[in-house]
């Protein structure tokens, strides 16, 4: 699903070739010399080297999945719910709570990266309830549970709103591989869902693949994609903003190239790309989201750490909750670097990546069925 956005082998002469990830083009041409811009080059499907075109334009035809979303949502976080569920199915088959099964409770939500912080957290609320509510039974126990996980992810359920400018600049960070070229294609068609016109920055001038997959969506949507053969990232947005501007476009999504946050030559460029947005658009960026890969569990702290320091991050997207065990990040992100958790990806289709909302994604954790996670 949604290969058409996935990396390909990198061609002879492809961009990232000659530039490695941790380089910086030799010379940055300032932004009055930038190279004239190849509004939406459109390679030719020879060019591309699709593994399987028509499928994929197919796929994209496709209104929505089948399933809905909290199927998929369910069916995302499944690797999660067992860790975490099966992890508690085992413990709440004993029929009596004591200390013991708080204990491997804690062992359980560790070991779902919620993190320690998160889990010394609803351990301090579960004993409390437990002797307040005079909580007997297991299934009361995960009850509480679920409430209290709801309790620690609300306050990241913050919709992000993209009325109060125009255009609204979405500028995308994170790591290498971290979802963000991807989420911009569903980011692309779920502004555009909403009625809202859309244009993209290929920003990521490192990875010369990127530039022709955001290409090859714009194409395939109706989207314009400003992008330039290499060059500097910072000249390429502002000149999108600028083409953002003249046609009175809604949202502008900017991709920025993947850098680790040890990578400080490249976290300093990234700093410079949001001064150059702030001069195209005094206002913007109105949005800086941070791309985060659920894969690496507790090391996203650091990186919202990193970045935040960086570029002052005010939104995340959480990716690859489908291929992780470690969903429970969320809770770590929650309780120890707070940010709005504006959408959480799921999968590789189009429509996998939605808003975040804390109740369902703790009924999805705990499978409603099982009467756990429904209290409000
Ligand atoms: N299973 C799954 N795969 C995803 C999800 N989001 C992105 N991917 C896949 O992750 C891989 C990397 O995604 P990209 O969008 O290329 O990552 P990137 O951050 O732009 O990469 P760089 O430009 O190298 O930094 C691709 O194969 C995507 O299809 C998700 O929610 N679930």
């Amino acid at each position: 699903m949604f290969g058409f956005l996935r990396k390909k082998p990198a061609k002879p002469d492809a961009v990232e070739d000659k530039a490695q990830p941790g380089e910086i083009p030799a010379a940055e041409p300032a932004l009055d010399q930038a190279e004239p811009i190849a509004e939406a080059v459109r390679p030719t499907e020879a060019d591309l080297d699709f593994e399987t075109p028509a499928p994929v334009a197919a796929e994209i035809a496709k209104p929505a999945a089948k399933r809905s979303w909290s199927e998929r949502l369910k069916a995302g976080l499944s690797r999660t719910r067992q860790q975490l569920g099966g992890g508690l199915a085992s413990l709440f088959g004993r029929r009596k709570i004591d200390e013991e099964l708080l204990e491997e409770l804690e062992a359980t939500l560790l070991m779902a990266d919620c993190g320690v912080e998160a889990t010394q957290h609803l351990l301090g609320e579960l004993r409390k309830r437990w002797k307040r509510d005079r909580l007997e039974t297991a299934d009361q126990l995960q009850k509480a549970l679920a409430d209290e996980l709801h309790a620690i992810l609300l306050p990241l359920e913050e919709p992000l709103d993209v009325s109060g400018h125009s255009p609204y600049i979405i500028m995308i960070a994170g790591v290498n591989g971290s979802g963000k070229t991807t989420s911009i294609g569903k980011l692309a068609k779920y502004f555009q869902g909403q009625g809202r016109s859309v244009l993209l920055a290929a920003g990521d001038t490192f990875r010369a693949a990127a530039r022709e997959q955001l290409m090859t969506w714009g194409e395939r949507n109706n989207v314009t994609v400003i992008a330039q053969d290499g060059g500097d990232s910072a000249a390429v947005i502002f000149d999108a903003i600028n083409a953002a501007k003249a046609r009175r476009i809604d949202v502008v999504l900017a991709d920025t190239a993947g850098r680790l946050p040890t990578q400080l030559h490249l976290m300093d460029e990234i700093a410079k790309v949001k001064r150059v947005i702030a001069k195209a658009s005094p206002t913007g960026p109105h949005e800086v989201l941070l791309v985060l890969d659920a894969n690496i569990g507790q090391n996203a702290l650091a990186q919202v750490k990193a970045f935040d320091n960086a570029i002052g991050v005010t939104g995340l997207v959480v990716t690859k909750l489908d291929g992780t065990a470690k969903g429970g990040v969320v809770a770590a992100i929650a309780r120890q670097y707070p940010r709005p958790l504006r959408f959480i990806g799921v999968g590789e289709g189009i429509d996998d990546l939605q808003p975040f909302k804390a109740r369902e994604f703790v009924d999805a954790l705990f499978d409603t069925n099982n009467g756990a996670g429904s209290a409000a």
